[in-house]
């Protein structure tokens, strides 16, 4: 499609769900069309911005937790150029996104494309990660997926402490510049794991971040490219107790788990991978419940989820999704997702990856 046809697309899809009068709609199209015609592109007003944001969300097929696409929270920041008002303006998107715990959906939209380049990027994967440190001997020191970004943030002269939960620094791309610069350790919430009942849980000295936030894809709307635009919402807790801290290609902690309720791991038909697999859940569900920190069990995350579907029936609207992606990773059978097909069909308004700027 060209542009001046995603143009029209998006934005009549756009003005009938936010019912805006036709009349407008009319003067508005012919705008961008004459916008197009004599620069090459068009600019969104604050409101299509903002409704093609959350369309982006209530599209992303591998998202489960769509439920909640309108009430994002959008800050407009097309007109941020200088280097120290991109940092301030991911700092507060991270403080405002936490509010001490009672997290807020929120998307942070920087300048489009311009002659297909970037003017700003953020080079890290999340706002909040931690590093991973690669030994000589080949042991891996924190976060295995962090390696290449950790080693870049060396090369541009940061230092870890050597933890196995170092905070990263923020990386961004200004005018084919590198500069990073570090979160001030207060706007990073964290949540030390502890378990509801075995009280030596805590001796494992595991924690995580509350706030996951993708800031290395691209939002698309009508055709016009956003390379960079930080999203949060909370976490499912299987991504950090089923993934994060369970793959043996991350955090790999399942043994030591086992270990602590000395199950028996010398037979896989004891199934205390499974065992320590769901009390390592409940540990991660149990402290960021303690703490405050709004966080959902993927049982919920699935009835949100089924809400949802219904809610689109109702909008006349068809969900699609990526059912690999839907499913969560502990006992995916045990809901509604599991038993049903999905069309895996790419709308827009949407998320896509990008050009990774490291190797
Ligand atoms: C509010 C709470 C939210 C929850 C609980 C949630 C949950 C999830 C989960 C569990 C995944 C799969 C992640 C993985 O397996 O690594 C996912 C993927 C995704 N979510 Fe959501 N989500 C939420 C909000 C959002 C928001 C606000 C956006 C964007 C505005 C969003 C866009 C996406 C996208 C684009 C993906 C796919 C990412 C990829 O392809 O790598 N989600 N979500
Ligand atoms: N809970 C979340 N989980 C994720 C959502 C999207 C992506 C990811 C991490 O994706 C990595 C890349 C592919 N698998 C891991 C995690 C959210 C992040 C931002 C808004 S909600």
């Amino acid at each position: 499609m060209s542009l001046q046809e995603q143009a029209a697309s998006f934005i009549s899809t756009c003005y009938q769900e936010l019912g805006i009068d036709a009349t407008t709609l009319g003067d508005r199209l012919q705008q961008v069309k004459v916008e197009i015609e004599e620069t090459g592109t068009y600019t969104h007003t604050y409101e299509e911005l903002v409704h093609g944001a959350k369309m982006a969300w209530r599209n992303s097929n591998k998202c489960i937790g769509r439920l909640f696409w309108e009430t994002m929270n959008v800050f407009d920041a097309r007109e941020v150029k200088e280097e120290s008002e991109v940092f301030n303006t991911l700092k507060n998107h991270m403080t405002f996104a936490t509010n001490e715990g009672r997290i807020r959906p929120t998307i942070t939209v920087f300048a489009p494309e311009k002659d297909g380049k970037a003017p700003v990027r953020v080079i890290n994967h999340q706002l909040a990660r931690y590093a991973g440190y690669e030994h000589p001997d080949g042991t891996v020191i924190g976060d295995p997926d962090s390696i290449a970004f950790t080693k870049l943030c060396q090369d541009l002269g940061w230092q870890g402490k050597g933890s196995a939960f170092d905070l990263l620094p923020i990386v961004i791309k200004l005018d084919s510049t590198l500069v990073l610069q570090e979160f001030e350790s207060d706007i990073v919430l964290e949540v030390p794991f502890e378990h509801p009942e075995e009280p030596s849980f805590k001796e494992l000295d595991l924690k995580w971040y509350a706030v996951p936030a993708i800031s290395d894809m691209q939002l698309e709307i009508g055709g016009i490219t956003y390379p960079t635009a930080p999203f949060n919402g909370w976490y499912m807790g299987t991504e950090i107790g089923a993934r994060n801290l369970a793959d043996s290609f991350r955090y790999d902690k399942l043994k030591e788990v086992a270990e602590v309720f000395h199950l028996d791991t010398s037979k896989t038909s004891a199934l205390w991978k499974d065992r320590a697999l769901v009390e390592l859940n409940r540990a991660v569900l149990h402290s960021f419940q303690e703490n405050r920190v709004s966080i959902v069990d993927h049982h919920t995350a699935a009835e949100q989820f089924r809400k949802f579907q219904q809610r689109e029936e109702r909008a006349e609207r068809e969900v699609t999704g990526d059912w690999t992606w839907l499913i969560p990773p502990v006992s995916p059978a045990a809901t509604h997702i599991f038993h049903q097909g999905f069309k895996n069909e790419e709308k827009s308004p949407n998320f896509f990856y990008q050009d990774k700027l490291y190797d």
